[in-house]
């Protein structure tokens, strides 16, 4: 058995046609498509996506892979597919990551059906908002603004929202829902789905999401190191799984396997450090035990998780580092 080229790899849709995927069947007006979630930080998107699929995102390996981007979530339907993919965020280039992340959102916005920016009903349409609404206009992609956390205010706070989302920019669509209540996702959906373009389904059905395991356990170890130092921290802490190893297991031994999982996290400066670590190392402690319960979730086996905390200075500008974190 021969393994399929990149090139086949990236064929995305086309990957069904050499046999790579079996889809099943799909009626003649079955739509599949990309969409990403912009917003500034803290804007629900996660939560959103999370609403959308309908279920946290769940791990499967070894598929050809569609996209080159990450994909977070698939929402499976009768009627269609719905890929989110991922856009890193989108920030003022002040950095070289800033610049980085700032080419790679362009090339996603344009490579998408469609986009949903959030905005969040419980904050005044500010900034960052502005600043992203200017990069969503200058593309083709159609948008559609989602309010968001719309539970959270009052239906005047929530007019008087919509109003300012609309004079914002041109949008497909401005919907207002709340993924904690789930409240308008199932309108959401339609509206997202109507804009697919006609075509099979690109994941065989029943899955999730294809971000490899590596990116999920950072991203667990990154949750939990954030956690109530989100504002001393923001961009300045990378994640990085060094090693998974699987310990040898006596014959018979019926538990579940045992991993040694190594993670190195970088920061810039010691005093970030010393943030992470906390008096005594307590605070790192509690970063571990908390990662390490999602990740044994997450991969169905018993984990040491070994945690390292590196100073690299001006990590965000250096190219080297920054490729190995995988920018
Ligand atoms: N009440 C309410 N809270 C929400 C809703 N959606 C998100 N939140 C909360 O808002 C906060 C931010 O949500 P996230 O989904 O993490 O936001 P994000 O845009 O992914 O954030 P970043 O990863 O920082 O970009 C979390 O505390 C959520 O629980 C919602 O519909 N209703």
């Amino acid at each position: 058995m021969s393994f399929p080229s990149d090139d086949e790899l990236m064929a995305g849709p086309n990957a069904l046609d050499d046999g790579l995927i079996d889809a099943g069947d799909w009626p003649a007006d079955y739509r599949a498509g990309f969409a990403c979630l912009v917003g500034r930080p803290n804007a629900g998107k996660s939560t959103l996506t999370n609403a959308l699929v309908g279920q946290k995102v769940a791990i499967t390996s070894g598929r050809p892979q569609t996209t080159r981007h990450t994909v977070r979530g698939v929402v499976h339907r009768e009627d269609g597919q719905l890929v989110l993919v991922d856009t890193p965020g989108l920030h003022r280039p002040r950095t070289l990551l800033g610049q980085r992340l700032n080419d790679l959102v362009r090339e996603t916005l344009a490579e998408v059906d469609v986009i949903v920016f959030c905005l969040p009903a419980d904050e005044k349409v500010g900034p960052g908002d502005k600043f992203i609404a200017r990069e969503l206009t200058q593309q083709r992609t159609p948008v559609v603004a989602v309010a968001t956390k719309a539970d959270k205010v009052s239906r005047e706070r929530l007019a008087e929202h919509l109003l300012a989302v609309s004079a914002l920019g041109e949008w497909a669509e401005i919907v207002p829902v709340s993924a904690v209540k789930d409240d308008q996702i199932g309108l959401l959906t339609d509206l997202l789905l109507a804009r697919m373009p006609f075509g099979p389904p690109m994941y065989p059905r029943g899955e999730l999401t294809d971000e490899p395991e590596n990116v999920m356990i950072a991203e667990l170890v990154r949750e939990a190191a954030l956690e109530g130092v989100h504002h001393e921290l923001p961009h300045s802490l990378a994640v990085l799984v060094d090693e998974v190893t699987e310990r040898p297991r006596e014959e018979g031994d019926q538990r579940p396997p045992m991993l040694d999982v190594r993670v190195d996290l970088y920061v810039e400066r010691d005093s970030q450090k010393a943030i992470i670590i906390g008096k005594g190392g307590a605070r790192l402690r509690d970063v571990g035990t908390r990662a390490r319960h999602g990740i044994e979730a997450l991969l169905g086996a018993r984990v040491y998780l070994d945690l390292h905390v590196r100073v690299a200075k001006d990590w965000q500008r250096d190219p080297k580092l920054l490729g190995r974190l995988g920018f």
